[in-house]
């Protein structure tokens, strides 16, 4: 297996019509089935990085600001950003057009954390992952925090020993 990727290589664009069985009773999208679309476009950008089954472990919060209606063109982009021993954080961001009004929107952006798993369902090691863009690189920056904070909230780390997640809120 090759030890380091490029970010840009996991990249997945997926694109869905909101159809009526996907809607509430305002016609419009329902969260869950929203939610469904990011993990299933996310676990592809997971899978094209680590070459591997992957699991969901986590997704971070996601608001609900404005809704996707009935008709609406929802576009999914996904991208891992970090890849750290077995697990990898992926940035989802999702927009929604109205086509035949020529109007479209960011409506959601989001951070899922996916494990690479082996046939025994055990956590696998992943390739390093190299960012080339500046958002990339930002986006790779930040992904360190982000995990500790995701980890101390699913006590799985102590948080003292979350020293990048501290040292931006000056605790030291
Ligand atoms: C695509 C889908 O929808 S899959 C279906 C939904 N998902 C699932 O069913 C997954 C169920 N959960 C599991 O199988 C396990 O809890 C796993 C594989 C996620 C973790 O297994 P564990 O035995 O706890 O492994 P371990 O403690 O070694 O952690 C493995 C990695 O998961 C990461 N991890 C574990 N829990 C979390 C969490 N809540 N948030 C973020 N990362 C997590 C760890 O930080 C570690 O990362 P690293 O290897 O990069 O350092």
């Amino acid at each position: 297996m090759s030890t380091k990727k490029f970010a840009r290589e996991s990249a997945v664009i997926m694109t869905e019509m909101v159809l009526p069985n996907d809607t509430n009773t305002l016609n419009n999208l329902m969260g869950g089935k929203l939610m469904h679309w990011m993990d299933v476009v996310a676990a592809i950008a997971a899978q094209k990085h680590s070459n591997s089954i992957v699991v969901t472990a986590s997704a971070d919060n996601i608001s609900f600001q404005q809704p996707i209606a009935l008709g609406n063109v929802v576009t999914l982009k996904a991208q891992v950003t970090r890849a750290f021993n077995s697990s990898m954080e992926v940035f989802i961001e999702v927009t929604a057009e109205d086509i035949p009004a020529n109007k479209k929107v960011m409506t959601h952006r989001a951070f899922f954390t996916f494990v690479a798993v082996n046939e025994n369902n055990k956590p696998s090691r992943i390739p390093e992952l190299v960012p080339e863009t500046p958002e990339e690189i930002e986006n790779f920056e930040g992904a360190l925090r982000r995990r500790q904070l995701r980890l101390v909230l699913a006590k799985r780390m102590k948080p003292e020993d979350a020293v990048e997640l501290k040292s931006i809120f000056n605790l030291d």
